[in-house]
């Protein structure tokens, strides 16, 4: 298994960064023993202004072939924690490539919205896309303190 973030935009050195490096960190550590894989973030950037075409033509030459495609959409299924751990474990039991994708601006276009194997949502209201980045990287920390069953995530 491996498991990417393909996402537009590239991260500057800042609050999100650390906040993302961080969670990625301790992802790694956590899952180490859960047979997860490290986060490898792959970064796309058009610097021409072709909107979300040009970026879902980026992001689809940068997604590793294969890999299940897990989007991140505001219109996505809203799953919880607990159930965002349980798929994770799903894809590693079946030994899945995973690549999670994060729009630009103007959101993931359709064309390659069409792709995807699940759509996820962190809420109906619109979120800047590094702080989807945070907030994924924290779920997926979260997911493996779950699997882990660690006392992180409380609920
Ligand atoms: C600023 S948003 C773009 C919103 C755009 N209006 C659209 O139609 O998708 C940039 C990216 O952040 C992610 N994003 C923003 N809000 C989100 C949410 N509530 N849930 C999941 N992903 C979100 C998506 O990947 C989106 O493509």
């Amino acid at each position: 298994m491996r498991i990417d973030i393909a996402a537009v935009g590239r991260l500057r050195n800042g609050p999100e960064a650390e906040l993302v490096s961080d969670y990625l960190d301790r992802f790694a550590r956590t899952g180490r023993s859960l047979g997860l894989p490290s986060v490898n973030v792959i970064e796309v950037e058009d610097k021409r202004g072709g909107g979300s075409t040009a970026e879902a033509e980026l992001l689809a030459r940068a997604i590793p072939s294969g890999a299940t495609l897990v989007m991140l959409d505001e219109r996505g299924q809203q799953p919880t924690s607990p159930e965002f751990a349980d798929k994770l474990a799903g894809y590693r039991d079946q030994a899945r490539d995973l690549c999670f994708v994060i729009g630009g601006a103007d959101g993931i276009d359709p064309t390659l919205r069409q792709r995807a194997d699940w759509q996820i949502s962190f809420g109906r209201m619109v979120w800047p896309h590094m702080l989807v980045r945070v907030m994924l990287a924290e779920q997926l920390y979260r997911a493996a303190t779950i699997l882990a069953g660690s006392p992180y995530h409380r609920a």
